[in-house]
């Protein structure tokens, strides 16, 4: 895993989103892997401003989101549909029928799952997975405990995700209790993973991740330790209960 830190979370978006940009000027038909909750937001903001001024098309990108919640419409201001549309979506030229999100009110769940995996094994593999992580160490939706061979699956939420994702509805109580979520197996076929953390809610999530070797269900960023090509962009408070000496080692 490379480790890259940034300042702060200002810089943090503009590295990703520059990292995004060099792969869709390069390959205008890339698959990218796309998360949702507070920390992309930034990389997002950056995106649209360099479609704006700098013209990069996404008419021929595809995208991928890593997860839905169950039982909210896709348009719902709560699903992670509407969540993409009003951060990114609405604002660069990727065509409606390329953009690819799990449908959590699908009557039969299962079968959804399977429909998604089958979308995600159609295409020639994702290009860039952008990852967040909750302060649990899931990614996606992934909960502690979740096999590591998993595929899209449906997940019962951890409380403390509940908790943590509370914020974006009005009660702790309209919050789902499940979710459809890319498994840690189809995550790690990405070609290349950036992990996006940022502030000191995190910091004690990396120093769990980035001060040992172990790779554990337990903790599910650390399947990452498995993947080739990761980087963990990270900026100086999710990175502040790490030693220096400790980060120079990874
Ligand atoms: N399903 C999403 C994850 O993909 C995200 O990484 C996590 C962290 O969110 P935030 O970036 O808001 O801390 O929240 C949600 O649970």
């Amino acid at each position: 895993m490379k480790i890259l830190e940034a300042k702060n979370y200002h810089e943090m978006s503009s590295i990703a989103a520059s990292m995004i940009i060099e792969k869709v000027r390069f390959k205008p038909d890339a698959n990218l892997g796309l998360a949702t909750g507070g920390t992309p937001i930034g990389l997002y903001q950056e995106l649209i401003r360099d479609y704006r001024s700098n013209g990069t098309s996404y008419e021929k990108v595809c995208t991928y989101n890593l997860d839905e919640y169950v039982g909210i419409d896709s348009e719902d201001t709560n699903s992670y549909r509407y969540f993409m549309e009003e951060n990114l979506f609405a604002y660069i030229n990727v065509p409606e029928s390329h953009i690819h999100i799990p449908d959590g009110t699908a009557e039969d769940l299962e079968a959804e799952c399977n429909r998604y995996d089958l979308e995600l094994s159609r295409e020639k593999g994702i290009d860039i997975q952008i990852l967040g992580i909750g302060s649990n160490g899931h990614i996606g939706f992934n909960e502690p405990g979740t096999s590591f061979s998993s595929h899209t699956h449906i997940i019962e939420l951890a409380e403390i995700t509940r908790k943590a994702n509370a914020r974006f509805f009005q009660r702790l109580e309209d919050v789902p209790t499940h979710a459809i979520t890319m498994g840690i197996a189809s995550i790690l076929k990405a070609k290349q993973i950036i992990l996006l953390v940022s502030g000191l809610d995190k910091a004690e999530v990396m120093k769990q991740l980035l001060t040992t070797d172990e790779v554990n269900e337990q903790l599910p960023a650390s399947a990452l330790k498995n993947h080739h090509n990761v980087t963990i962009l990270a900026d100086e408070e999710a990175l502040s209960l790490i030693k220096k000496e400790d980060l120079k080692h990874k």
